[in-house]
């Protein structure tokens, strides 16, 4: 059974959560709030969850049998929303961001969600509200994953909506960080395991078309990642293809980890590292133009054999060792690529760096097939820009 705060009923939202500093406001500023005007609803809403224009009332405990009844809608105490435009007006916080994440109740989602709502990505001056997609499977779970979101009384996290229909969930999204996938079982195929998430990704990818912000920044994370990404874009042709990317910082991470062990430096020392391709054992990992205190990898391993042989395999093979150890597939530290690659995506990349990310293919300058989605090194030029701009390497450095 589910608890659910209810407010009393009335044909408008928006009433307040206050935050530390929020608290901290005048009583002449929050009587200018207490005037506002609320916001009516836009679009379905539980009809239960409302309040007044003037006053606001304490939420009332309620059970709730049927979690799908409200999937249209903000979830227990992220109803309680503040002013946002008083906010505005007070200059101390920017304007929401809404972050859809699907498969929000596994693994992955476990970690990224907590580092989103700290403001590791965006910021702590930056409000946002998590868009949390599940399948018909996951929505209890994904009501645990909201309840944990209320328990941790995060300032900035302003709204949770949990759902399984992107159509709602990826409403004006500016990020879509699509992890949920359907994984291999025993005995299956390949090609069936293709076929089913293909339609997954088409459908996002329409969804995302229909509803997401033009500015919609995706990264695909759920395998076959470079696939997905492409299912996604091919059905979203309103959305610019270079929005989209297929996650391969996790292997871009591994392997500067991997050339710091075997050089005794520490990680921030090794930069320029490209992982070309999937993020499959296909991938390849270049040490050629990766550098390790602004030097070429070979002239600080001498170990060649081990860079030509050890070093690709290592990192195409982590995932499936990891898998051995762990007994499931890596989910911290994906969750903390997956910010990484959110952040090189809104900060310019540092003079004469680069970072990894599965793009679109079309116009690239290595020759590498049109049309398709493949890890290769991107920059970023400013703040705003997604990752356009692909560094030509130096052959002659090869
Ligand atoms: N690109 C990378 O670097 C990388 C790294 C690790 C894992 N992965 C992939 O990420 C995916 C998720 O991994 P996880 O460990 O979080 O898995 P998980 O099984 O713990 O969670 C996946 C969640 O997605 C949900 N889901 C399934 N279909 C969905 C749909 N259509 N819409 C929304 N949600 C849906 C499931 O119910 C489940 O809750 C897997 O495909 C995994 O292979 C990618």
């Amino acid at each position: 059974m589910a608890v659910v705060a209810q407010l009393s009923p009335s044909s408008y939202t928006e009433t307040t959560r206050l935050s530390s500093s929020q608290l901290s406001l005048s009583s002449t500023h929050l009587s200018s709030l207490r005037r506002r005007a609320f916001r009516p609803i836009i679009g379905p809403r539980n009809p239960t969850i409302s309040c007044s224009v003037n006053q606001v009332q304490a939420p009332v405990a309620v059970e709730q049998d049927d979690p799908k009844s409200k999937t249209n809608d903000c979830y227990g105490v992220f109803c309680l929303t503040y002013d946002l435009k008083a906010e505005e007006e007070t200059k101390s916080w920017k304007k929401m961001v809404n972050i859809a994440v699907s498969g929000a109740a596994g693994m992955i989602a476990n970690h990224l969600l907590f580092k989103l709502a700290a403001g590791e990505v965006l910021g702590p001056d930056q409000p946002i509200a998590l868009k949390l997609l599940g399948s018909e499977r996951s929505l209890q779970a994904l009501e645990g994953v909201a309840m944990e979101l209320e328990d941790s009384l995060f300032p900035l996290l302003r709204e949770v909506k949990i759902g399984i229909n992107p159509y709602e969930l990826f409403e004006d999204a500016e990020w879509a960080l699509l992890i949920g996938a359907k994984p291999r079982g025993p005995g299956m195929e390949r090609a069936g395991l293709l076929d089913i998430n293909g339609q997954i990704f088409a459908e996002q990818g329409k969804a995302l078309n229909a509803v997401a912000s033009r500015n919609v920044k995706v990264i695909v994370v759920g395998n076959p990642c470079n696939t997905n990404a492409l299912i996604c874009l091919k059905n979203a042709p309103s959305i610019p293809a270079k929005n989209f990317h297929a996650l391969t910082r996790l292997d871009e991470n591994r392997a500067k980890c991997q050339l710091a062990l075997k050089a005794g430096v520490f990680y921030d020392k090794v930069s320029n590292m490209t992982i070309w391709g999937n993020h499959s054992t296909t991938q390849v990992p270049d040490f050629l133009n990766a550098r390790i205190n602004g030097l070429p990898v070979k002239e600080i391993i001498k170990d060649h054999k081990w860079l030509e042989e050890g070093f690709t395999e290592t990192i195409q093979k982590r995932g499936g060792l990891l898998i051995k150890k762990w007994g499931r597939s890596s989910a911290a530290s994906t969750a903390v690529s997956i910010v990484d690659a959110m952040k090189s995506l809104v900060t310019p990349t540092p003079e004469g760096d680069w970072f990894s990310s599965g793009v679109y293919t079309n116009g690239n300058p290595y020759g590498i097939a049109e049309d398709i989605v493949f890890s290769m090194p991107c920059r970023s030029k400013k703040v705003t820009s997604v990752c356009r701009e692909m560094v030509i390497m130096n052959l002659s450095r090869m």
